[in-house]
Formats: structure tokens, C-alpha cells, sequence
């Protein structure tokens, strides 16, 4: 598989974004090339229906507008950076990436995170629990998951203090900073229009309510975790920082990469039945320190983003405005497309060298990941789908044992 190594936006990606300069207060802005969209005072001289949500410091009251809002905005925006007549208009608009901070796009409501690669599903499986099945008996019935903690979800950037809990040293049980800190490379999917309490999504119904997709990492402490999470699943080991892009990419634009989702062994029950096609073919890149370590394809997953929608509310239980579930861990078949570092060093016993010679299996203080996705585009062209970084700082903690 060819992976293009730019994953900035063209004109076609068109994602949202918060973003502010000088003082000013945070708006919505629209992501082109090195510029932003200020989007707010161009749907004003453009009086676009509907435009004010533009005028707010984050994309949740434009998210609540709906499915057709969303269509008409993204063909309001075609229409402008696609024609020549209106880019006196739009220049006037344009902010220099550079100056502009980049804020969290959005107030997240809930947050969900999934399980559903098979590959990372069993490697885990066979690290965590060599004893048992790779995947546990529920896993082909339903897209396995948990729920998260959406106040530590950080935007871009935002440096992560590395966690410290309890854990097995040797023999002993200790309290200190975790020693085997790791990144997991996952989708995220947003939902823009809320469904009603007591009633489940249908399968068919997901692009009516998910506006669009960011690229998630899912910071985790493997020590922490690994003593913490029987027979709940995961919790501190997991709940201290989920980093997401800056920029949301609305759902439009990588329509030319659904594809066929993968054959299931056995059918999945009728209300988790594919309505349509939303496996989705993306390419996803993990750079540590500046070496690509892992091209994590997502189009393998087994459970799609509508079906995993379905069963996060196939009890009845509501997603609101600003809901965010992430695909979980992106692992593909082959060693050099494992989403986390727990599978690339397969828990430390085959540690990976980066490009200045520097060994690691988990993360050091000072370490930087950033992980970048592309996709397959109209007219057999590529759209960037943007990136999320973070650096490791050292443990706040006057109390560690070890
Ligand atoms: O199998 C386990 O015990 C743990 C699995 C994970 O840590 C993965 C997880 O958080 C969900 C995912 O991202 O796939
Ligand atoms: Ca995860
Ligand atoms: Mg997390």
C-alpha cells in the first residue's frame, strides 16, 4: 500500500477547526493549504443562513445544525475555494496557519473507545493473557468497548504528564511512574446530531448523526493498566489523556474511501447488519521522534464506525452533540503496521530503533509521537486528513516508591 507522505489538507478535505490570533476570541475557521478559513465574518458579508454558529469558540452549536446544514456549508465552501470569481472574497478571509493557535475543536460530551481490530485485539491478547484465547468470546458477536473520560481529552499538542499509579515491580506492588507508557493510534468519530433516549441507532442512520472524524491517540500506562483493569477494563491506566487532531474532517470527505467492510465469521446479529458500506480504506502513520515506526491501515477493521454506533446505543442508552467514540487501536495484519508500541516491541522483548540510533519499547520523557492519516480522494487523487502530536513531560509526583 502506497502511503503519500502528505497529509496536509487540499481543497477538497475542508475540516473544522477553533482557532484564534492575536487576542481575538476563538471562533470556527475552515482549514486550506497553510491558511484558515475565518469563516465566521465570511458567512456574515455572505449572509449565510444559519452562519452565527461560526461566531462561537467551539464546533458543537454548528455540529447540532444537522446533516443538511452540514451538506450546505460544505457546498457553500466548494463553491468558494473552488471558483475563481470568488477568491477576491475569500483572500480577505485567509489566516496564516502560522498565526493562528489551535484550540479543541470541539466540547466533547461522552467519550467511548472501541476495541475492534482484530490483529490488535489478539496481540493484546496474547501478550496480556497467553493462557487464554486471543480474543475474548464476545469479541465476533459485538464491537467490544468502554467508556472513557472526556474531560482528559486534549487537543494537538497539548503535553502529556506522564501518569503514575500502582503497579507490580518484581514481586512487589508500587506507586510510581508508569514505567511502560505507550500511544495507541485510533480513528475518532464525532457526533453531530443527538439521537433520542430509549430508542438505539440504526446501522443506517450513522451519517445522519456523525458529523466527522479526527485522528485519536489513546495515551497508555500498560503497567497501570495491566494491574488495574481485571475484571472492569481499563480505568487510570487509560483515563489521564486522549489526544485528538485539531482538525475535524467532515464525513463527506472521505467518501471515496469506504469500502467493503470485512467478511464476519460468524453473521453479526440483525440489528449490528451492515445497512451500507462504511468500512472506510484510510492510511494511518505513527512517527516516534521523528522516524515512521508503523502504517496502521484502518480499512481491516472488523467492526465498521455505523455498527459501532448501533451497539453504543442498542440498549437505549442517547449520544448527544460533541459524543466521541474512537475506532480502537488501528493494527493491521503485518509487524509494521501495529498501532501501539506494546505490539511493536511485543511488550518490551523486541524493542524498535528509531532513526538516531536510539532504542525504545515504551515512551521516554521528552519523546514526541505524532500520528498522520491520508485517504484516497476524488478523481483517484489523496486527501490529508490531518495529524495529532504529543510529547511526554516527566511525572508530577513527590510520592513515588520506586
Ligand atoms: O485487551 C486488553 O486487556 C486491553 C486492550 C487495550 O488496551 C485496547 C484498548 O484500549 C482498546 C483499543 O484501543 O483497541
Ligand atoms: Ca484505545
Ligand atoms: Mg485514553
Amino acid at each position: 500500500m502506497q502511503i503519500p507522505d502528505d497529509a496536509r489538507f487540499g481543497a477538497y478535505t475542508l475540516p473544522y477547526g477553533v482557532f484564534s490570533t492575536g487576542g481575538e476570541d476563538p471562533r470556527v475557521g475552515v482549514a486550506v493549504g497553510d491558511h484558515i478559513i475565518d469563516i465566521a465574518p465570511l458567512a456574515a458579508a455572505e449572509s449565510l443562513e444559519g452562519g452565527h454558529v461560526f461566531n462561537q469558540p467551539s464546533l458543537n452549536p454548528f455540529m447540532a445544525l444537522g446533516r443538511p446544514a452540514w451538506d450546505a456549508v460544505r457546498a457553500w465552501l466548494r463553491e468558494l475555494v473552488t471558483s475563481e470569481a470568488h477568491r477576491p472574497l475569500v483572500e480577505t478571509h485567509l489566516v496564516p496557519a502560522g498565526a493562528a493557535t489551535l484550540h479543541m475543536p470541539f466540547e466533547v460530551a461522552d467519550y467511548v473507545d472501541f476495541y475492534s481490530s482484530q490483529a490488535h485485539a489478539e496481540n493484546v491478547g496474547r501478550i496480556f493473557r497467553p493462557e487464554a484465547p486471543s480474543l475474548p468470546a464476545a469479541w465476533r458477536h459485538l464491537p467490544i468497548g468502554y467508556h472513557g473520560r472526556s474531560a482528559t481529552v486534549v487537543p494537538s499538542g497539548t503535553e502529556i504528564v506522564r501518569p503514575s499509579g500502582l503497579r507490580r515491580v518484581g514481586d512487589a506492588v508500587a506507586h510510581g511512574p508508569s514505567l511502560r507508557l505507550d500511544i495507541e493510534a485510533e480513528v475518532g468519530f464525532v457526533v453531530g446530531t443527538p439521537s433520542e433516549f430509549g430508542r438505539p441507532v440504526n446501522v443506517s442512520d450513522f451519517a445522519e448523526h456523525v458529523f466527522g472524524l479526527v485522528l485519536v491517540n489513546d495515551w497508555s500506562a500498560r503497567d497501570i493498566q495491566a494491574f488495574e483493569y481485571v475484571p472492569l477494563g481499563p480505568f487510570l491506566g487509560k483515563s489521564f489523556a486522549t489526544s485528538v487532531s485539531p482538525w475535524v474532517v467532515p464525513l463527506a470527505a472521505v467518501e471515496a474511501a469506504r469500502v467493503r467492510p470485512p467478511a464476519r465469521d460468524p453473521e453479526p446479529a440483525p440489528h449490528l447488519a451492515d445497512a451500507d458500506d462504511w468500512a472506510l480504506d484510510l492510511w494511518l502513520e505513527v512517527e516516534w521522534n521523528g522516524t515512521v515506526v508503523a502504517r496502521p491501515p484502518f480499512r481491516y477493521m472488523y467492526w465498521t464506525p455505523a455498527q459501532q454506533l448501533a451497539h453504543l446505543t442498542a440498549n437505549g442508552a442517547h449520544v448527544r452533540t460533541g459524543d466521541l467514540y474512537a475506532s480502537g487501536t488501528v493494527s493491521g495484519p503485518g509487524k509494521d503496521q501495529r498501532g501501539s508500541f506494546l505490539e511493536l516491541s511485543w511488550n518490551g522483548t523486541e524493542p524498535v530503533t528509531l532513526g538516531d540510533g536510539s532504542v525504545r519499547s515504551f515512551l521516554e520523557d521528552g519523546d514526541t509521537v505524532v500520528i498522520r492519516a491520508s485517504a484516497p480522494g476524488p478523481d483517484g487523487g489523496v486527501v490529508g486528513l490531518g495529524a495529532v502530536s504529543g510529547t511526554i513531560t516527566g511525572a508530577v509526583t513527590g510520592t513515588a516508591t520506586v
